[in-house]
């Protein structure tokens, strides 16, 4: 428990979090995988554990799978409960968070309950044609990778997940890689990397 009443629920051990934000196929999962390799974080893809508990056959799976396949967000309870064990799990104290916050429910109950800020947020901005191009060439088999269901994505990426991206800008926290053209840069004014 802390000074101030708060308690950290990864044993007073101090933690670095790191979100890596972008749209649908921006290359958050390839980059983080790299960024794995040089400087010693632990990835953690809030949609691989979204996607490893509908394979585990838990009570909540059937519903989790249909929300990917309809490209929405899955209730933050379950997603921040997820990362919130992954996290305790680790012996590290530096995480990459890959795909969360989805929406700004979603950062509030992280903040909420984990009760840490982020060091910064990489965002990754990507075109649109770029995005699409990538993600059906992916071939990894994911429900939600067929164009249909990649549409949803970007409206809902656009819609939900921008604003918490513009949050941490109004906070000086956003560190972006411009990928290729700026289809959503408008939204972000901040410094690059
Ligand atoms: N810099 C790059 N240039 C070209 N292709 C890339 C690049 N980075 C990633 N890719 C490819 O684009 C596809 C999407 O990458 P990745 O899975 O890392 O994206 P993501 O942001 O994690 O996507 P999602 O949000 O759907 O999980 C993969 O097939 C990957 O190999
Ligand atoms: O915090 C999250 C992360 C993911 N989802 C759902 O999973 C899919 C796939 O996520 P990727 O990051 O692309 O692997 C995403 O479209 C959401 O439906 C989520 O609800 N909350
Ligand atoms: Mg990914």
């Amino acid at each position: 428990v802390r000074q101030d009443g708060t308690v950290n629920i990864l044993g007073g051990k101090k933690v670095a979090v790191v979100f890596v934000l972008g749209g649908p196929g921006s290359g958050k999962g390839t980059q983080c995988s790299n960024i794995v390799e040089h400087f010693g974080f632990t990835h953690l893809s809030a949609g691989e554990l979204l996607r490893s508990e509908i394979k585990s056959g838990s009570e909540n799976g059937t519903m989790i799978d249909s929300i990917i396949k309809e490209g929405k967000i899955v209730p933050s309870e379950i997603t921040v409960k997820l990362l919130q064990e992954a996290m305790i799990k680790s012996e590290n104290d530096k995480f990459l968070i890959d795909g969360f916050p989805r929406n700004q429910e979603n950062r509030l109950s992280f903040e909420n309950v984990i009760k840490i800020s982020p060091e910064f947020v990489l965002f990754f901005d990507c075109s649109e044609e770029e995005l699409v191009r990538r993600l059906l060439g992916r071939n990894q088999g994911r429900a939600d990778d067929n164009i249909e269901t990649i549409r949803k994505r970007f409206r809902v990426f656009e819609e939900s997940s921008l604003p918490v991206v513009q949050y941490y800008d109004s906070k000086g926290k956003v560190k972006k890689a411009h990928i290729t053209r700026k289809r959503f840069s408008i939204f972000v004014q901040s410094s690059y990397i």
